[in-house]
C-alpha cells in the first residue's frame, strides 16, 4: 500500500469553536492507482488531501486516526521529514496555476532548479531536464517555453507547466486538488489526459480531487465519494457509478448533464448544503435524503460488498455489514 489513511478526524478551532469537519475518513491508494475524491464544496476533499502533507492551517487539530505513507507516519514525522517528503515523494498540483509559479522567474529556470533539488543533478543536466520535461507535458515548443514567463502562458499551458514541476522527480504521489477546474472544457480534458498518460508512464499514483463525477469516470480505477466530512461510498470507479448505493452519490450521477438516461430532467440535490457547524449525530446526509428514516439518526455502519464496494447508508442492501 502506498497511502493510507484510517478513520482520520480532524477539526478547526473558530470562533464558533471546535468545529469537526473530518469525521472518521478511511482511505486507500496502491501504487500506481488513481484514486478520485469526490463531493460537494465544503465535504473535506481538501482538507484529506492538505493532511497527507501536513499543509492544514495552524487552527486544524487532528484528533483521531492515522496517516501513513510507504508505512511512515505522517502526523509524528518531524517538519524537517515532512519537508523532504513534499515535491519529491509527493507531488503537488492545484487548481490555480500561479499559486506554485514564481511570475517573476522564466519557466525554465523555475523547472531546473527543482530537478536540481530533487534530483541532485548538475544545472546544465538540470536545464536539459526541464525542456525534457516540457516536451512530455506536450508543449509544442519545449526551448521557446523554457525562456518564457508565467505571464506570457495560457492557464491551461501554466497548469502543464505545474503538471511538468510536480512530476519532476518523479514522485509515488500526486494530489491533485481541482487541477483543471480553472480551465475550459477542452482545455480540462487535455491537462486531465497528460496526467493520466504521465502517471501510466512513470507509475505514480494520483489521487483526483473534483466536484465533478464525470472527470472520474474518465480517469479513476476507484473513487471515493465524500459527503459532511465523510466518506459515505466508495470502490471499484465503475461499481459506484454505475451500481451505486448511496442516495448522495445517485444525486450526483442524476445532476450530471450526461448521465445515464438522456430522458429524465436533470435534477438538483435539494436542501442546504452541509454545515459542519451543524453535524447531525447520525448519518451526514440525513437532511438532504430521500430515504431518510428514524434509524438515520444513528451513524450508518459500512457495508460491503465482495469487490470492495462500500457504502454508508441504512437503505443499502449487500452482502454483509461491518461496523465502521
Ligand atoms: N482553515 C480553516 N478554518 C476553519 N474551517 C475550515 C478551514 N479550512 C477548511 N475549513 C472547513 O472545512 C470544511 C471542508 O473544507 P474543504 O476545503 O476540505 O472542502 P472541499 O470538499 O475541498 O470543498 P471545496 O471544493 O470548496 O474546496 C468546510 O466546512 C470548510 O469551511
Amino acid at each position: 500500500m502506498l497511502l493510507e489513511i484510517s478513520e482520520l478526524s480532524v477539526s478547526f478551532q473558530s470562533i464558533y469553536g471546535t468545529i469537526p469537519v473530518l469525521d472518521r475518513v478511511s482511505l486507500a491508494i496502491h501504487p500506481g492507482e488513481i484514486i478520485g475524491i469526490v463531493g460537494e464544496s465544503g465535504s473535506g476533499k481538501s482538507v484529506t488531501a492538505q493532511s497527507v502533507l501536513r499543509l492544514l492551517d495552524r487552527n486544524a487539530n487532528y484528533t483521531g486516526g492515522s496517516i501513513r505513507f510507504r508505512g511512515h507516519d505522517i502526523l509524528s514525522l518531524k517538519e524537517r521529514e515532512i519537508q523532504a517528503l513534499r515535491g519529491k515523494k509527493i507531488g503537488m498540483v492545484f487548481q490555480e496555476p500561479m499559486t506554485a509559479l514564481n511570475p517573476t522567474m522564466r519557466i525554465g529556470q523555475q523547472l531546473a532548479n527543482v530537478i536540481r533539488k530533487h534530483r541532485g543533478v548538475s544545472r546544465t543536466e538540470a536545464e536539459r531536464l526541464a525542456v525534457e520535461a516540457l516536451a512530455a507535458v506536450q508543449m509544442k515548443d519545449p526551448e521557446k517555453t523554457f525562456r518564457q514567463y508565467p505571464y506570457e502562458l495560457s492557464g491551461g499551458m501554466r497548469q502543464r507547466v505545474v503538471v511538468a514541476l510536480a512530476m519532476s522527480s518523479p514522485p509515488e504521489l500526486l494530489i491533485a486538488d481541482e487541477p483543471t477546474t480553472a480551465l475550459d472544457v477542452t482545455v480540462q480534458a487535455e491537462v486531465l489526459k497528460l496526467m493520466k498518460d504521465l502517471s501510466a508512464q512513470t507509475g505514480t499514483s494520483v489521487m483526483l480531487i473534483t466536484h465533478d463525477i464525470g472527470v472520474v469516470a474518465d480517469m479513476c480505477d476507484r473513487v471515493y465519494v465524500m459527503y459532511g466530512g465523510t466518506v459515505v461510498e466508495s470502490g471499484k470507479t465503475a461499481d459506484v457509478l454505475h451500481h451505486s448505493n448511496h442516495p448522495y452519490t445517485r444525486a450526483l450521477i442524476e445532476a450530471l448533464p450526461e448521465g445515464k438516461d438522456k430522458n429524465k430532467p436533470l435534477k438538483i440535490i435539494e436542501g442546504e448544503s452541509f454545515n459542519a457547524r451543524k453535524r447531525p449525530s447520525g448519518c451526514a446526509f440525513l437532511d438532504r435524503c430521500p430515504l431518510r428514516s428514524a434509524r438515520c439518526h444513528h451513524k450508518p455502519p459500512f457495508v460491503i460488498s465482495a469487490s470492495g464496494h462500500r457504502s454508508a447508508c441504512w437503505e443499502v442492501n449487500v452482502d454483509h455489514a461491518v461496523n465502521q
